[in-house]
């Protein structure tokens, strides 16, 4: 039996082409989604997506410039946008935020989206660091889900939380991240269990690679160019409109049975060799730049 090795993609797959819009029109009319990471990326998408599909929309950040863009392309599709600034590691600006957001609407679906990490070597993480990085990626996503659960009960909604491919396995660089991610999966599966009775379900949906424009440009085409033709099985990135239709497929009906799961979005990435395997990456490890 020979050993497994990365092909190419084929050319002419019918998915190439096809249209990842697959939800029905307006199928998320009458609804309220709040997605926290709004101003950029993924948190973005997702945004603009479930608008377009009918969702009023609140989105959290920090930067009210990038939230206003995000209105800006929200308004280009008809859809209803509000957006609060919010850093999602204040807890009481937090909670005030998602309270006033659904006071009056109730909320169908939460979007823990907001995240990020450097890439250090454990050894080279600072209390104060990891501390960081748990306190962005664990700890709010508990704030703002704790402060949510009254919204979300009124009707029975669906929380989903943005992971990492390969969160179930380790990564050279991100102790502090995969434990917290590991945090918010072991999260995910209790709520489940625990706020079932009350409709209310959680999963966790964890993109592979996501080339988005938050990416320095020099990162982007390494990633796109080398990184990912490496490691991942699928040969691509994720896109984030794939991202955003798996979030709004799962607030639909046709998810009301889904809860408690990771769904890794990712070509088989979490599967194939890790990013850590790829020579030079992340770029500025030594031989690397
Ligand atoms: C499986 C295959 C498919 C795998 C597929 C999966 C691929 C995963 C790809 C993931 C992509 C993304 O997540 S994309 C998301 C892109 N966005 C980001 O990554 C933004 C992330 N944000 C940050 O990094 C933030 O700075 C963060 C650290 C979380 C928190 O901000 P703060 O304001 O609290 O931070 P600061 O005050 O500046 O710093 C806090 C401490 O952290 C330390 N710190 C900060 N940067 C540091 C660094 N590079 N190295 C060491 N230490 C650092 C500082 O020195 C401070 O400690 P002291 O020195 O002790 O004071
Ligand atoms: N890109 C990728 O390849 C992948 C990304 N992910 C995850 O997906 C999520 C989105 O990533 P992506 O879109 O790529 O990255 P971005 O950096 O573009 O998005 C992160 C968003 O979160 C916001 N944010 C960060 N910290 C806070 C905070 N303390 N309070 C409120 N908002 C905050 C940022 O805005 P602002 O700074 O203005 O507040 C930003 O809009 C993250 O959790 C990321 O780890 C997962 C897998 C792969």
């Amino acid at each position: 039996m020979g050993s497994y090795r990365l092909h190419p993609p084929q050319s002419g797959l019918a998915w190439e082409v096809a249209d990842v819009k697959v939800l029905q029109q307006r199928l998320l009319a009458g609804t309220h989604a709040v997605v926290t990471g709004a101003g950029s990326g993924i948190g973005q998408g997702i945004c603009v997506r479930l608008a377009e599909l009918g969702a009023a929309v609140t989105g959290i950040g920090r930067t009210d410039s990038a939230l206003q863009r995000t209105a800006e392309l929200v308004a280009r599709t008809q859809g209803n946008f509000q957006w609060f600034s919010a850093d999602v590691r204040d807890c009481a600006q937090v909670r005030s935020v998602i309270s006033e957001a659904s006071a009056e609407l109730g909320m169908d679906l939460l979007v823990n989206n907001a995240g990020g990490q450097f890439y250090a070597a454990a050894d080279e993480i600072s209390d104060k660091g990891f501390r960081s990085v748990v306190d962005l990626n664990l700890n709010a996503v508990f704030t703002v889900i704790s402060e949510a659960k009254q919204f979300l009960a009124r009707r029975g909604g669906s929380i989903i939380n943005i992971s990492l491919s390969g969160v179930e396995r380790g990564s050279v660089g991100l102790t502090h991240s995969l434990a917290a991610r590991a945090g918010v999966l072991a999260m995910t599966k209790t709520l489940a269990l625990e706020w079932a009775h009350l409709g209310i379900r959680a999963n966790c949906v964890a993109p592979g690679v996501v080339i988005s424009d938050s990416l320095p440009g020099a990162i982007a085409s390494d990633l796109r160019d080398r990184v990912v033709p490496e490691s991942v099985p699928a040969g691509r990135p994720t896109p984030t409109a794939d991202v955003a239709e798996l979030v709004a497929f799962l607030a639909t009906p046709a998810g009301r049975m889904i809860t408690g799961q990771l769904l890794q979005i990712d070509g088989a990435a979490h599967l194939g060799r890790g990013l850590h395997m790829v020579d030079n990456w992340p770029p500025g490890e030594e031989g690397g730049e």
